[in-house]
């Protein structure tokens, strides 16, 4: 169910009988008839039962996914007025959190889940059972830390976080990864995250990037223009890109 007010028929009512009521008018049948009719009269067709398991699918306009640690929610708490908590190890978020990305002349649900690890398919990391929020999202913006692997981190580098995302999506909704998609290139204020960004440019074509620090908001502004500008396009260009080389190395 998608919309407000939509109605859906799960377990139809039985066929109610007419009602003891309705035979003792017919005062000329006899006692036994009258028994007989009183039996078919009272019962008709029970009803259905059923049991529901109801599973909500958050509804955003906008789907941040990303490793764990990569500034889902600091991207999300600088875009809207959400306050999701942040913190500097992985899986700080443990449920979606859902922000409005307000502009002048209209307002866009934004949806950061829990970070998604390599093998998330295989019930590794907690991500993947929070996929189902973002099912329904227009468009997808794929948040990665360009300094996962500067200073002596031992992350994983920004493209290859990428071709993780991609994977996992398509294992959880073969498809998903088609829909209109850009990258936020986060941690750009750290020591060496340009040169990052310049090789992640060279390797990933044909979807948009855009460097962030989130941070202290910069980049922020133009994020909103690039994010307004898929949601807008009358017929959205479906990314193919990643969908088409998520099984190659970039
Ligand atoms: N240097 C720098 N650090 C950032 C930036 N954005 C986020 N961080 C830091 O990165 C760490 C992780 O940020 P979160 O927003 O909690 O990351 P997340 O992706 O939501 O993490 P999970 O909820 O665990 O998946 C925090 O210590 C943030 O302060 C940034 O632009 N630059
Ligand atoms: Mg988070």
């Amino acid at each position: 169910m998608t919309n407000p007010g939509q109605r859906l028929i799960i377990a139809r009512g039985g066929e109610g009988g007419l009602g003891n009521a309705c035979i003792l008018k017919e005062m000329w049948l006899s006692k036994a008839h009258r028994q007989e009719e009183m039996s078919s009269l009272s019962t008709r067709q029970p009803g259905t039962e059923t049991y529901l398991i109801l599973e909500l699918k958050s509804i955003a306009d906008v789907g941040l996914v990303g490793l764990p640690n990569a500034g889902k929610s600091t991207l999300l708490s600088a875009l809207s007025r959400a306050r999701p908590e942040i913190a500097d190890y992985a899986f700080t978020t443990l449920r979606p959190n859902i922000g409005s990305l307000i502009y002048e002349d209209y307002s866009v649900k934004v949806a950061d889940i829990p970070g998604l690890i390599k093998g998330a398919h295989e019930n590794r990391g907690l991500g993947h059972a929070f996929l189902r929020h973002i099912e329904r999202t227009k468009v997808l913006a794929y948040v990665l830390d360009l300094a996962a692997t500067l200073n002596g981190r031992k992350g994983v580098l920004p493209w290859e976080q990428l071709q993780d995302l991609v994977v996992e999506l398509e294992h959880y909704q073969e498809g998903l990864t088609k829909r209109p998609s850009l990258i936020v290139a986060n941690k750009i204020d750290e020591e060496g995250a340009d040169a990052m960004y310049e090789e992640l440019k060279n390797r990933v074509q044909g979807v948009p990037i855009f460097p962030v620090c989130a941070i202290l908001q910069e980049g922020v502004p133009d994020l909103r223009v690039g994010l307004r500008g898929l949601m807008d396009a009358s017929d959205p260009q479906v990314c193919t890109v990643l969908s088409s080389k998520y099984a190659k190395a970039y």
